[in-house]
């Protein structure tokens, strides 16, 4: 099969008129980073990248080494690209402008610039998760009410997954492709065209340690499941969780599955635990141009309109017939 770079594709994603050159920039030096990122991860205690930076972030949780290198090659990697108005992160609280002599476009990237921060120190998948708004606020220093737009303005989205190898998966609004790291050639080689997810699935994910703090909905539905065959599915149900959300997702857009982080007790005055912006908007997009979906089980999560930067959201996405079953008993509970 010919070999296909990440370059290539995102130029014949430009001549179909899918990207415009500035996107297409913008995402080669997120690749960029993202490959900087990978090195620093994958050497671990040799480059004396684990552990806590001793800093706290404006979530208010301890940021670990990594989370704030891998802030920090994404944020100057960007700045300097000069296809960006402004850029926001999990680990920044307020927006983070482009310096006024640097050149500026017509773009706002978002991204968790580290996602699976628990699992760094043991050497567990981890990711980056970034998405792509358009600028639409006049004048050079765009505020924070320039990036509170639904997630169905993405125009694009994507993650990095920093495992066994390391690959880059993302959609322009074309469908989800996915570019793995050639190590040797320093590039991005498309491997996996199309991503779908299956309709259905016998695999869900959820932290089940939570389950005393859940919604009636979540618990009939994650009872109902192990249950099994002798319940009212008719059908045994496996579980996955890696508390890696990029490697639970990874998984569900190469085998199906559906991944919950719904709202319950413990997250409830937080909104939720994982935040709308740069975790659930990318990953719905992903997902429902794999053919899935995403909800926060009263509404789909690319129409949520966005109140604040930070802002978290309950997150339930994969494969479309579990999670329309999940919202289904939402609305009957
Ligand atoms: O520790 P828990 O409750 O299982 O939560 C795991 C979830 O938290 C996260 O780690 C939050 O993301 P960050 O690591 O970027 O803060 C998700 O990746 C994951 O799905
Ligand atoms: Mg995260
Ligand atoms: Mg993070």
């Amino acid at each position: 099969m010919r070999r296909v770079t990440l370059t290539q594709f995102l130029i014949e994603q430009q001549r179909a008129g899918r990207t415009s050159a500035d996107l297409r920039l913008l995402i080669e030096v997120v690749a960029r980073a993202v490959k900087a990122i990978s090195v620093n991860v994958s050497k671990g205690a040799l480059a004396g990248v684990l552990g806590e930076a001793g800093t706290d972030n404006v979530q208010g949780e301890a940021q670990k080494k990594l989370d704030v290198i891998a802030n920090e090659i994404l944020l100057q990697a960007n700045e300097w690209g000069g296809h960006l108005a402004a850029m926001a992160s999990e680990e920044v609280e307020e927006v983070h402008q482009i310096p006024f002599d640097y050149p500026k476009g017509g773009y706002l990237l978002l991204f968790d610039p580290l996602d699976g921060s628990s699992n760094i120190d043991v050497n567990i998948s981890v990711g980056t998760i970034f998405s792509v708004l358009r600028n639409t606020a006049a004048g050079t220093e765009p505020d924070e009410s320039a990036f509170l737009q639904p997630g169905t303005e993405q125009v694009a989205a994507g993650y990095a997954l920093y495992g066994p190898s390391t690959m880059l998966v993302l959609t322009v609004g074309n469908g989800v492709h996915g570019f793995t790291l050639d190590r040797e050639m320093g590039s991005f080689v498309y491997t996996n065209p199309f991503m779908t997810v299956p309709v259905d699935t016998s695999e869900y994910a959820i932290n089940a340690s939570n389950q005393r703090f859940w919604e009636a909905p979540v618990q009939r539905y994650v009872a109902e499941l192990q249950q099994g065959e002798g319940g009212p599915r008719g059908r045994d149900f496996n579980t996955r969780w890696v508390a890696s959300m990029v490697a639970d997702v990874h998984r569900i857009l190469t085998r199906g599955g559906i991944f919950m982080y719904p709202m319950d007790e413990k997250c409830r005055a937080k909104g939720g635990k994982l935040r709308l912006m740069y975790e659930a908007n990318p990953m719905a997009m992903i997902i429902e141009q794999a053919g899935g979906a995403a909800t926060t089980g009263h509404q789909r999560i690319l129409d949520v309109v966005p109140q604040k930067l930070h802002q978290r959201v309950p997150v339930i996405l994969g494969s479309l017939n579990e999670v329309e079953r999940v919202a289904a008993y939402h609305r009957e509970a």
